[in-house]
């Protein structure tokens, strides 16, 4: 049993793939084995995080995710604790494993209520798991209410009841918890929707058991991408080793966008950084940044250079967008490129065209510049599946994206989707979405592919947002300079 940390590499499985799985290892092994291993992992965790805990409160659900936490309430109590366990279900529909674990409870001495404990130091969530295929109600709703809005520890066992495991998508309002006070026992196979969506908030920190058994042999259908690897530079590098980036960007009253993304490219490392303005009469706002390069739009030699594009670009970035798609051989697109392609089918054609002729792009699209692109009405659909979006729209596009958002999901055409563990709410602020399109265009012209590029430089952004001090300012302007 490991915690995962966002330097951790894991491939994922959707709940098709970790029913196979489970059946795999449960013909190999004898009867109940399988449940016994995941009660004890879930009794080892509980123990270890919550030594000191007197009242711990174990709520069950009519399925196995309740069956696991029946073994762990006997473990625990052979380990001199004092679970106590509520149990919302019909004993007699029990499937074998719940009811063979729920006996072991009961020979152990475990009280089994009806109704929840008025106190408790810890509960422990087993109402649903993988099976969960309606939103929580009544008794169940009243319990998790209880259980996530108390304030106190929660450890789920397998999911948070009602997260979708392939989504992250909730049907029970867990609202967010306190640093340190969520915890989740992934057990047999990651899932992905304890990463992305509603996931990180409803599971807090992510623990995984593999129970002993092996996923080879099944295909993730996502990644932890982990800590991208570091790269070196050679001492004898030059400004032209990293590579010109020139931004393209900043419409009136939106200059400071771009002005941020060439910041970010500087400071990501780029050789030279081209500034060029849409607004024809741009306040001297880059004044504190002499490295930068001042160009008019129309002089830049597209061919030559990596464009970040679509910054603070308004309306006026249409005019250009043609030519860009057409020409620059690494390119990233954010914000107001994205809309227009997404209003343009014409421009849509000549970004697909782009991989035919192996010129590079990343896409950056928040939910809803995502959800026009794809022609749904409002970012929630995007939401409710943003592994499924963000592979559509690579396909679509054959570009890179990077789908932003609680577990942003970096997609390529034909490749496994990943999703990125760095990064906090402090990001949810102004001009960091500019910020990372600048990283980016740093690292694309270094000579990076798109998806490296992109991958390494989304954890990198969020890294920077994790090491923040917490009695400091996150500004996109600091980010940009760091
Ligand atoms: N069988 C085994 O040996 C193992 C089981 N495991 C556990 O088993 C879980 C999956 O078990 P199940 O497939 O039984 O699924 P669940 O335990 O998630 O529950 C399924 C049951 O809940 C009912 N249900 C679904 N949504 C509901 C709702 N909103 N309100 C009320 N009832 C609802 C379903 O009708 C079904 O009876 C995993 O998440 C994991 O915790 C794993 O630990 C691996 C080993
Ligand atoms: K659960």
């Amino acid at each position: 049993m490991h915690r995962i940390t966002a330097y951790y590499q894991a491939d994922l499985f959707d709940v098709a793939a970790t029913r196979r799985i489970e059946r795999a290892a449960a013909a190999k092994l004898p009867a109940h084995a399988l449940m016994r291993r995941a009660g004890l992992a879930v009794a080892r965790l509980a123990a270890a995080l919550h030594p000191h805990a007197r009242a711990i409160w174990i709520a069950c659900g009519p399925g196995n995710n309740g069956g696991d936490a029946f073994e762990a309430a006997a473990q625990l109590r052979e380990r001199s604790f004092h679970p106590i366990v509520t149990f919302a279900g019909d004993e007699a529909r029990l499937p074998d494993d719940a009811r063979d674990a729920l006996a072991r409870a009961r020979a152990a001495g475990v009280p089994i209520l009806e109704d929840a404990p008025t106190e408790h130091d810890l509960a422990i969530d087993a109402l649903l798991g993988l099976g969960a295929t309606r939103a929580p109600e009544g008794r169940m709703a009243q319990w998790l209410t209880q259980i996530y809005g108390a304030g106190k520890p929660v450890l789920a066992v397998d999911l948070p009841s009602g997260l979708d495991a392939d989504t992250g998508h909730c049907s029970f309002d867990f609202g967010p918890g306190a640093p340190g006070q969520r915890h989740c026992l992934s057990l047999l196979t990651l899932k992905p929707g304890l990463f992305t969506a509603h996931g990180r908030d409803a599971a807090g920190a992510v623990w995984f058991d593999d129970l002993g058994c092996s996923s080879d042999g099944e295909a993730p259908c996502a990644r932890l991408a982990g800590e991208p690897t570091f790269r070196p530079r050679a001492h004898a590098s030059h400004k032209g080793s990293f590579g010109d980036v020139a931004i393209l960007g900043g419409d009136q009253g939106m200059t400071g966008a771009a002005v941020l993304a060439a910041t970010a490219a500087l400071h990501g490392g780029a050789g030279r950084v081209f500034l060029a303005l849409l607004d024809p009469r741009p306040p001297s706002l880059i004044e504190p940044w002499p490295e930068l390069m001042l160009r008019r739009p129309e002089q830049l030699a597209l061919e030559h250079l990596t464009i970040v594009c679509g910054c603070g670009g308004g309306d006026a970035i249409r005019t250009h967008l043609a030519r860009v798609l057409a020409q620059a051989p690494r390119l990233v697109l954010d914000a107001d490129a994205l809309n227009a392609i997404a209003d343009d089918a014409a421009l849509g054609t000549l970004l697909t065209q782009r991989s035919q002729h192996r010129l590079a792009t990343v896409m950056t699209p928040h939910p809803l510049e995502a959800a026009r692109l794809l022609g749904l009405s409002t970012a929630v659909d995007v939401q409710a599946d943003r592994l499924a979006a963000a592979a559509s729209l690579a396909r679509r596009f054959q570009a890179t994206v990077v789908l932003k958002g609680s577990g942003t999901v970096v997609a390529s055409p034909n490749e496994v989707p990943t999703i990125n563990l760095t990064g906090n709410a402090r990001l949810a602020t102004g001009g960091t979405g500019d910020v990372l399109a600048g990283m980016i265009g740093a690292a694309l012209a270094s000579g990076l592919p798109a998806l490296q590029a992109a991958q390494g430089e989304v954890w990198r952004h969020g890294a920077i947002a994790d090491a923040w001090p917490h009695d400091k300012p996150l500004t996109a302007g600091a980010l940009a300079a760091t």
